[in-house]
């Protein structure tokens, strides 16, 4: 996206703040007028004083308190401008945040696939951070330095006209030189902001990958990676700041230059009295006021191309294309029979994944699909829950085409357990009530029947005692998750090698909660120890997308093909 198009996009998301930023303005003017009349009041209070003994002291108290009346009005509306623009700024990065949030629950499975959490975490922390320092800092000193700039030349013109062209025509050189330098600073911030992602993304998968980490050993190959990155991190980070750095000693020297020709040039204007030392002292100090606003501005314009840079990326998510308009239509199942025909999907265009499956599954059925890693079970799963839209053929929920529904109401049919649970940090109860309030008696009803119950009641607030995933076992985790599908009470179910990373005792208790869960509920049992299964009305058995086996467990042990060698295998393992 071109500069122009993400500061134009960036001006939307102001646009609810115009009258703060009004306001902001019409306070930026009267702090900068104040400000440039007190050196007026200055060199007539230098004129007063005629020579050494001799000043009128009348004329010098009046001017004395002017000026004191005019740095309090200054000081009061500076603070209330910051004020002002502070509340701008954190709005505005607190709307986009928003939406950010609402874009992310609209947009499809993919894209969030394809970005790392690090990724969009860094987006929507770290880049609407810099954002909103970019916009602070707009506010606070472009609008102030541009009225500086324009009161600065008027107020000089009316004391002397040559001087005052004098410095308007030396002030660009200063101001070139900063761009120049800007330029350069702008590439190695863009460097900078993508390492910083980078080293953020990698930060997250390592710590949450911790244990795996350590019990491979691959720390010291880890923490290399690491340091490599945050070394960039920090040659970036460097190089931003050496070149951003350079603006304020080049600037000011340019500003020294210019201040010693109009002192040389006001000197002999002095000499052939066209001009006052109070005069010239105004000049002077203006010649200082007006450069100032030049060099805030250069450095304003290198802090908002990082905000640029940094909206681009932020503007990358919220321009994502959203799932397709969603149909209005509800799915309404009576009967829960599901029936896949000829599907076809890929995730990507040239290796085709899921080819030709179809299969019936008759209300209240369990069906099993098994089969090596990385055939598809879990992108069956994501089809049948429109995660992902099939490419040909069609699935159809009692007789209704899933492509014709809002996928809203296709997910509230079913339940999902899978292998990653997921406890967030509050209460036993408000981990089982998500969306929905239960009464005590349907909770304990709950957890009762799906073998939760007996951990539940030796925590030391029962149902009210906080817990978080390191709090609870794995198999407690799943028995949690287990007993809050039960509680929702959903037509059909989802089962996604949820039996794995428990100890044996622990799986028969899960094993009973899920068969208690199935009871007369349509489900779909994605295992990997197929002891699970061996009741499953219908075992689909998948190689590389296909389905290349089917029928009961005993059908398939006695065709002796590939079920039968998966099986024996496990079975002899286990022996
Ligand atoms: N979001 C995705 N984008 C691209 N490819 C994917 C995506 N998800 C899965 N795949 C690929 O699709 C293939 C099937 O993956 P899937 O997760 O369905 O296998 P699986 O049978 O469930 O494997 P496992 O038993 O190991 O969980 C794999 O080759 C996988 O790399």
């Amino acid at each position: 996206m071109k500069t122009s198009q993400t500061f134009q996009k960036l001006m939307q998301y102001v646009k609810p703040y115009r009258l703060f930023f009004v306001l902001s303005i019409l306070l930026a003017i009267v702090a900068v007028v104040t400000q440039l009349y007190i050196p007026i009041l200055f060199g007539q209070c230098i004129d007063c004083m005629i020579y050494q003994g001799h000043v009128d002291l009348a004329r010098l108290a009046t001017f004395g308190s002017k000026i004191g009346i005019l740095i309090m009005v200054n000081a009061i509306t500076t603070w209330f401008m910051n004020v002002v623009n502070n509340h701008m700024a954190f709005s505005i990065v607190k709307d986009m945040r928003a939406q950010i949030m609402r874009q992310i629950q609209h947009l499809p499975l993919s894209f969030l696939d394809g970005h790392g959490i690090g990724d969009i975490l860094g987006r929507m922390i770290a880049d609407v951070d810099q954002i909103s320092d970019g916009l602070l800092l707009g506010f606070t000193q472009l609008f102030s330095g541009v009225i500086t700039i324009v009161v600065t030349i008027v107020f000089m013109f009316r004391i002397d006209f040559w001087i005052s062209l004098l410095i308007v025509l030396m002030s660009p050189a200063s101001f070139f030189v900063a761009k120049w330098i800007s330029k350069h600073s702008y590439r190695m911030f863009q460097k900078m902001t993508q390492t910083r992602e980078k080293l953020t993304a990698y930060i997250e998968e390592m710590v949450g990958n911790e244990k795996i980490i350590q019990s491979f050993g691959y720390g010291q190959r880890a923490s290399h990676t690491f340091q490599n990155t945050n070394q960039d991190l920090q040659d970036y980070s460097q190089k931003a700041i050496f070149y951003s750095s350079l603006t304020n000693p080049s600037t000011r020297f340019m500003n020294s230059l210019m201040y010693a020709v109009v002192v040389g040039v006001g000197s002999i204007f002095i000499l052939q009295n066209a001009l006052t030392v109070g005069s010239l002292s105004v000049l002077l100090s203006y010649a200082n006021q007006y450069m100032r606003p030049f060099n805030d501005i250069s450095s304003v314009v290198t802090e908002f191309q990082n905000a640029l840079a940094c909206a681009n990326r932020v503007f990358e998510i919220m321009d994502a294309p959203q799932e397709p308009q969603e149909n209005p239509n509800d799915l309404i199942v009576n009967k829960e029979s599901v029936d896949w025909q000829d599907v076809n999907f890929s995730y990507v265009p040239s290796h085709p994944l899921i080819q030709h499956v179809s299969f019936q599954v008759q209300p209240g059925q369990k069906i099993a699909i098994v089969g090596p890693t990385g055939c598809g079970k879990t992108t069956m799963i994501n089809l049948l829950m429109r995660f992902y839209d099939i490419d040909s053929g069609a699935i159809l929920i009692d007789g209704t085409d899933i492509r014709n529904v809002n996928r809203h109401s296709l997910r509230q049919q079913f339940g999902m357990v899978l292998q990653d649970t997921w406890i967030k940090e509050a209460t036993v109860r408000e981990n089982l009530c998500m969306g929905k309030i239960y009464s005590e008696d349907e909770i304990e009803a709950a957890c009762q029947s799906c073998r939760s119950w007996d951990f539940i009641e030796t925590m030391p607030n029962g149902l009210d005692t906080k817990i978080n995933v390191h709090s609870l076992s794995q198999g407690q985790q799943q028995l949690l998750c287990i007993t809050r599908v039960m509680l929702i009470k959903p037509k059909m179910l989802i089962l996604d090698e949820a039996t794995s990373n428990i100890d044996t005792r622990t799986e028969v208790l899960v094993q009973q909660a899920f068969d208690t869960l199935m009871k007369g509920r349509t489900s779909f049992v994605i295992a990997h120890r197929l002891s699970t299964i061996i009741n499953a009305n219908q075992i689909l058995v998948m190689k590389d997308g296909q389905i290349i086996e089917r029928g009961k467990h005993d059908e398939l042990l006695a065709q002796n093909g590939f079920y039968a060698n998966l099986y024996n295998s496990q079975f002899e393992q286990i022996a």
